[in-house]
């Protein structure tokens, strides 16, 4: 059972205050959806608690586990189990997905998977997430199309299995097909009940395959509103004008 803390997070870019004061209880088990309009920090939360050096913590605590992420360096709040999937994957020439991959599993395990069993893990979330097998070798998001990127970010997800993951935006850029295999990927992956989800999106699309426990409106860097699924659909038929007046 693990626990993610967020305690009146203060965050700025560049001098600009972001977050001012966001307050959050990702348990395993249990999935959140941020969910909010354009600008109005999501990202900047997801970037701030898995240590982004653009973005300055000007107040508050992430706990994981009782442990402030905020002290720890990216690679170890990677190894204390917080997993980011990013909404823009960077593009890496020269390594390979499948390099990739198991130099990630091996830094976040401490030790290198057996090559066997690495290969049948790979293989298995791959068919499971109607990966190509070619795929593997090719450059790190390199040309990879939206619903690829997409794809490989749930793959990183199934074979490192974090303690929190937190997915920026991962339905962006996909079409019906692939939002239903990513959703089904990240349902399989929550199904264990041993991680704790935070679902960025602006849409409720996603969240019709991935049901949300809880729901959190994001504007202004705060959070304005929570409710359980039930507020996924009214935020679908009145959208976020209501909020984005209010903190204007
Ligand atoms: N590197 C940066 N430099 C300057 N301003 C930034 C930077 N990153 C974010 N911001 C600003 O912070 C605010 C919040 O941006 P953020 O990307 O967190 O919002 P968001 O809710 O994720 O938006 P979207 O839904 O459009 O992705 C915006 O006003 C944005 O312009």
């Amino acid at each position: 059972m693990s626990t993610l803390e967020i305690r009146d997070l203060q965050v700025a870019v560049e001098d600009k205050e972001i977050l001012r004061g966001v307050n959050l209880t990702v348990r395993s088990g249990e999935t959140h959806a941020i969910m909010g309009p354009n600008g109005s920090g999501k990202s900047t939360l997801a970037y701030a608690i898995a240590g982004h050096p653009k973005y300055t913590i000007t107040g508050g605590q992430v706990l994981l586990d009782g442990v402030d992420l905020l002290e720890l360096s990216v690679d170890e709040r990677a190894r204390a189990g917080l997993f980011l999937a990013m909404q823009y994957p960077v593009e890496v020439p020269g390594v390979s997905v499948s390099n990739f991959l198991r130099s990630a599993v091996t830094a976040v395990r401490g030790e290198a998977p057996k090559l066997r069993e690495f290969a049948k893990d790979l293989k298995n979330g791959m068919d499971a997430l109607s990966i190509d097998a070619a795929f593997a070798q090719r450059n790190l998001n390199e040309g990879f199309s939206g619903g690829e990127k997409k794809r490989h970010e749930i793959l990183q997800l199934e074979l490192l299995k974090p303690k929190i993951a937190v997915l920026d935006e991962t339905d962006s850029g996909l079409d019906v097909d692939a939002l239903r295999v990513v959703s089904e990927g990240i349902n399989r992956f929550r199904a264990s009940g041993d991680t704790g989800v935070l679902l960025i999106t602006h849409y409720t699309r996603i969240l019709r395959y991935v049901k949300p426990d809880f729901v959190h409106v994001f504007a202004g860097g705060r959070i304005v509103e929570e409710g359980g699924p039930e507020l996924a659909d009214k935020l679908e038929s009145e959208g976020y004008e209501q909020y984005t007046k209010a903190t204007a």
